[in-house]
């Protein structure tokens, strides 16, 4: 600072100034900052993701020398339009889970604002006109928000500086979301984001420490100048009908965050043993995880003192799980996403994504529905997708299992479909992550192993054999007799009936056969790669299509429906899978079979 003011000094006498662009911008932001603490500077803190007191640098220098800060949420509608996607009217883009761990995260960012004798301004509308309509109303001279990847915040973000730049307002906008700057890390890898997760890890270096919450927070002025404020909306408020479904047991806001994230570090053995692949997805009531990703997706917490609190836990222990597999790798995954989201062209979409395999997916409304209304028929699958409806979070596990049976697994559905389920139901819904994620499990880019598939019926069965999870999310199971829980249909009609639930009537038959569709898919996997290998990486959109008609051909739809449905088993249903046992239905052909305990999900695969 004091190098600055001199540098200031001595160029503003010399006569310097604009010769020296660097110089010229350095004496712009001194006689800003100059100007600004003359005048009484206002801040206004827009807060969008970064919900939080903590570790919040576009707050702390929103206080920095203000008369007044103007803490302020913009309620955007662009979230909140009707998705003519969704199941049922009044239906919204975001799940009610979603924006209720919202709602919950505003009003617990008010009152933790309140105890610093500050207060959460609301409004509605659209950001691009309220904030520079504010900007102006409050006579604001800096303008600070944290930095935003997603493309909708990017376009948003730079419409917004332009019109508060020509206004004069300063604009400070930190990166604090991620732990670091996926524009530094670019460049450190030559100016392309680095793909896999090594070549990532080679970049980065350490992340910066978090900053103090700030000791002050000048409340906002009491003359808002007409402006009105709203109160905290409702559920209902916000057109959200159907409430009586069962709620995501993870409420939202940083008091919440800050106490999971004490709690899930307290136990020391836990965090260094932590290994992702070894977790349990269907340990529902007990996580096998910290469940922390909604509270970053949101900023409630910030992922900067969740990297320092974890090397503080490290460095007590002399042995502890390295990335990838460890929760520091977790938490370098969500960087490696956001990095690659970032520096990918159409990262959110098959077409025109350099990196993406072209792939000629199914478009099937039927096959889609029936996975996400969860009705495959294949019970762990549709306890899954049950427990990301009414609780807008499942294990990394059970996302994959869903992925990968939408996909390349079993129905052959375009992950982007399936990426729009998720972003609509999951709290912890996450563009770069949510679509770096699609991309993994459907083999589409970053990971390539498509004969490597989970199956519907085994791969539960031996973390839980008694069927627990899918009782819970799928009551009409519940007296379904363990050894029949994840295949019912193969279990006797009588059995059925003692069970109160008939296949076919209570619960749906199995949508495929998982024996048959995922061979087929492998083949189709296995042409599409061999074309996209044929035309150097780049098949043509024809190409794709034909390739898409011809397997069309070759495989015709078999649907429980259609009469052609898979045939009921004829051997003897399987018997239970001890835990940790292998199953012989999921060796991957080939010569060398690999066992289904090999199969290491996506953390811990080495490339
Ligand atoms: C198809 C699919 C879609 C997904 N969509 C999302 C999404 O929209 N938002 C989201 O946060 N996660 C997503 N994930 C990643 C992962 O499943 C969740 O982050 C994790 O299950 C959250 O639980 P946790 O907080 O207990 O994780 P922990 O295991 O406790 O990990 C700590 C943190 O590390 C980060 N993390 C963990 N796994 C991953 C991963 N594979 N990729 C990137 N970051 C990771 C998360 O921020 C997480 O909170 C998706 C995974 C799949 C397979």
């Amino acid at each position: 600072m004091v190098v600055e003011t001199r540098l200031f000094a001595q160029s503003f006498f010399s006569g310097k100034l604009l010769s020296n662009q660097p110089l010229a911008k350095l004496v712009r932001r001194q006689y800003r900052s100059v100007h600004c603490a003359m005048q009484q500077k206002k801040s206004l803190m827009w807060f969008r993701k970064g919900l939080r007191l903590h570790d919040n640098p576009a707050l702390l220098r929103a206080c920095q020398g203000a008369s007044h800060v103007y803490p302020v949420f913009v309620l955007d509608p662009w979230f909140l339009a009707p998705d003519p996607t969704a199941p049922s009217p009044g239906s919204k883009v975001a799940g009610v889970n979603r924006i209720r761990f919202l709602l919950q995260s505003l009003e617990n960012l008010d009152a933790n604002l309140r105890q610093h004798g500050s207060r959460l301004l609301l409004l509605h509308g659209n950001p691009a006109t309220v904030i520079p309509a504010l900007l102006t109303k409050w006579q604001i001279n800096e303008l600070c928000y944290e930095f935003d990847t997603e493309p909708y915040a990017q376009s948003r973000d730079a419409e917004i500086k332009k019109l508060a730049s020509k206004s004069g307002v300063e604009v400070f906008s930190p990166v604090s979301h991620t732990l670091f700057n996926p524009v530094d890390t670019i460049q450190k890898n030559g100016g392309t984001a680095p793909l896999t997760y090594q070549a990532f890890c080679k970049v980065i270096g350490t992340p910066p420490a978090p900053v103090a919450a700030p000791s002050q927070i000048p409340s906002p002025s009491e003359d808002l100048n007409n402006v009105e404020i709203v109160a905290i909306p409702t559920l209902e408020d916000l057109g959200y009908i159907n409430l009586d479904e069962e709620f995501s047991p993870h409420p939202g806001g940083e008091t919440e965050a800050l106490r999971r994230l004490d709690d899930s570090l307290a136990d020391q053995k836990w965090v260094c043993d932590f290994e992702k692949p070894k977790g349990d997805p269907t340990a529902f009531m007990k996580p096998a995880t910290t469940v922390l990703s909604p509270y970053l997706k949101f900023g409630c917490l910030s992922c900067r003192l969740f990297y320092q609190r974890l090397q503080a836990v490290y460095s007590q222990s002399k042995k502890y799980s390295k990335p990838p597999v460890s929760l520091e790798g977790q938490l370098l995954w969500r960087e490696f996403f956001y990095t690659a989201g970032y520096g990918t062209q159409n990262f959110d979409r098959m077409q025109g994504n350099p990196i993406c395999k072209q792939i000629p997916w199914k478009d099937d409304d039927g096959l889609l529905s029936a996975w996400r209304d969860g009705r495959t028929g294949h019970p762990w699958i549709d306890a899954a997708m049950v427990q990301l409806r009414k609780w807008g979070w499942m294990h990394h596990l059970a996302r994959h299992a869903v992925a990968c049976y939408l996909t390349r697994g079993d129905l052959f559905v375009y992950w982007e479909r399936g990426r729009d389920v998720f972003d609509r139901l999951l709290i912890d819904s996450d563009w770069a992550i949510n679509n770096g994620n699609w991309l993994w499990l459907s083999a589409s880019a970053f990971f390539h192993q498509y004969h490597r598939i989970y199956s519907p019926v085994t791969f539960a069965k031996k973390y839980d054999p008694d069927g627990r999870y899918v009782k819970h999310f799928l009551p009409v199971l519940k007296d379904m007799p363990k050894q029949y829980i994840y295949e019912p249909w193969t279990a006797p009609l009588a059995v059925q009936k003692k069970a109160n639930c008939i296949i076919g009537v209570d619960y749906p038959r199995p949508i495929v056969d998982h024996a048959i569709a995922n061979k087929e898919c492998r083949e189709r996997m296995g042409q599409a790669y061999a074309l996209s290998k044929e035309a150097g990486g780049h098949p043509k959109q024809e190409q794709v299509d034909e390739l898409h008609d011809r397997l069309e051909a070759q495989f015709p739809v078999v649907r429980p429906e259609s009469g052609n449905a898979p045939a009921p088993p004829k051997r003897a249903p399987r018997k239970a899978v001890k835990k940790g046992a292998s199953s012989p239905k999921e060796e991957p052909s080939g010569k060398r079979q690999r066992k289904l305990t090999d199969y290491k999900p996506a953390q811990a695969k080495k490339k």
